[in-house]
């Protein structure tokens, strides 16, 4: 940590000149930003000496762990060999080419083509353009319309946060751009009504179903979703969702994507969430754990029949970034990928840390007055505050009580995120059994805490 400056100087520089994203720059003024200055394992560290549990692995992305030493050592020798070149007007690279293969390796079967972008928002955008390409291509043009879900998230681009689902999102920007259509999310907690799951999840996937019809199956491009709706506050849906949303998209020959930018690489005790949930998309969209963080870099990986199309028949792709496929961000997220490979992190979350935190969440927070709906799968997982467990009443005023609880745990040095008064969680896929129950064991007090001001106020 540089010496000359004070927590207090970071914080003037920072008010003065910097606009936080997703902020009230006004607000976060008046309190000042924390500032994080380094981090190792599941922690982190802010400038007065803080030690804080990160529950949230940065925003879903630090799947290896914070202080590696081998991605700097990485990072430091690609960029003195070749710090950058293009893959533009037919030249590669080796670390490039190097990562592609290695991510057709650990991709599941049918996925032998990636695109590179530097984030989860232009992995979505390029899909986008890839989807009405394709269909352009192979002589359907007029197949253009994507239908996302509400409570969805796909970025911050125009393109990203049009296919999200977030209306506050779309009311910034005039949002969304044409040919994005909606459909309810597999929330069984507040949409489930009499079903059983297992019932709930055909029915919100026939909900798709409806939305093509309405739109017209021969105008309809894809179906994108998460197959957990991370950003959305863990939404997981039924086992008998994701397998009839593909059904439903063969039968109307609409293309299947998963957005596995927060549960690719690992986060579901799969490499990708589309394997936990058994069904199988054309494409998918990834970034956060593809790097872990450490450089910014997302992939969009092309299966078979729209590689074969975009190949075959579509010319020239006119679509691409500078960065795409950088020399650095390559070498680092290839030494990533294999290290959650060779380092067994990801088989660890699947049949250790995952199963253990998912027996351990629902222990201890299964016991609270004003907590429901715990759920989870590998190293996400989350819960809803709710006024009453027995009716399922949720809280007034949506997200106020997700708020106080998030400010709780901050107070007692642990990071977890509130969506809306959805309480949820995503360590770095390396914690230890042992970290697990600390951070619980933190949670849980800050919950007491948490109950007795919901007591106080009633
Ligand atoms: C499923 C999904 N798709 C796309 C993106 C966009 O990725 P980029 O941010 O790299 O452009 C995301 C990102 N998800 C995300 C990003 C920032 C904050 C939070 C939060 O939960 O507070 C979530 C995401 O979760």
């Amino acid at each position: 940590m540089s010496q000359q400056h004070t927590t207090q100087d970071w914080r003037a520089m920072d008010a003065a000149h910097h606009l936080h994203p997703f902020s009230d720059t006004k607000g976060l003024n008046a309190q000042g930003a924390r500032v994080i200055t380094h981090a190792d394992g599941i922690y982190l560290w802010d400038s007065e000496g803080n030690k804080i549990t990160d529950g949230m692995a940065g925003l879903w992305c630090v799947n290896i762990g914070y202080g590696r030493k081998d991605l700097p050592e990485v990072a430091k020798r690609q960029m003195e060999e070749l710090a950058y070149y293009n893959t533009f007007f037919k030249t590669t690279h080796p670390k490039v080419a190097e990562l592609s293969a290695l991510l057709a390796s650990v991709a599941p079967d049918g996925f032998e083509h990636v695109f590179y972008t530097n984030s989860g928002s232009e992995s979505v955008d390029t899909m986008i353009r890839m989807v009405r390409h394709y269909w352009s291509s192979v002589g359907k043009p007029e197949k253009k319309v994507l239908i996302g879900r509400w409570n969805g998230y796909h970025g911050s681009t125009i393109g990203g946060a049009s296919l999200g689902g977030m209306s506050y999102m779309h009311e910034q920007g005039d949002l969304p751009i044409p040919g994005i259509a909606h459909v309810e999310q597999p929330w069984y907690y507040k949409h489930g009504k009499d079903l059983t799951p297992e019932e709930f999840g055909i029915q919100a996937a026939q909900w798709i179903e409806a939305k093509i019809l309405e739109v017209g199956a021969d105008k309809v491009a894809a179906f994108v979703g998460e197959p957990v709706q991370g950003a959305g506050g863990v939404i997981i849906p039924p086992s008998t969702y994701w397998p009839e949303v593909e059904r439903i998209c063969r039968k109307y020959d609409v293309l299947l994507v998963a957005d596995e930018v927060i549960c690719g690489f690992g986060r579901t005790g799969e490499w990708f969430g589309q394997t936990h949930f058994g069904f199988k998309p054309d494409m998918f969209t990834t970034a956060k754990g593809l790097s872990s963080g450490y450089l910014p870099i997302g992939a969009v990986f092309v299966g078979e029949r729209v590689a074969r199309g975009l190949i075959e028949e579509g010319g020239d792709f006119n679509h691409g970034f500078t960065y795409s496929g950088h020399p650095v961000c390559a070498a680092v997220a290839h030494a990533n990928v294999a290290a959650l490979r060779d380092e067994g992190i990801v088989e660890r979350v699947k049949n250790a840390t995952g199963p253990y935190m998912q027996q351990r969440w629902r222990e201890v927070f299964g016991q609270f007055a004003h907590v429901d709906d715990v759920r989870g799968v590998g190293l996400i997982q989350a819960f809803t505050l709710v006024k009453n467990k027995a009716t399922r009443e949720l809280f007034d005023n949506w997200g106020e009580a997700g708020t106080q609880c998030r400010d709780i745990f901050f107070k007692h040095n642990l990071i977890m995120r509130a969506c809306g008064d959805h309480i949820v969680c995503a360590p770095p896929l390396v914690i230890t059994k042992a970290e697990i129950d600390a951070m619980l064991e933190t949670a849980v007090a800050c919950l007491r805490e948490f109950e007795q001001l919901v007591a106080a106020r009633s």
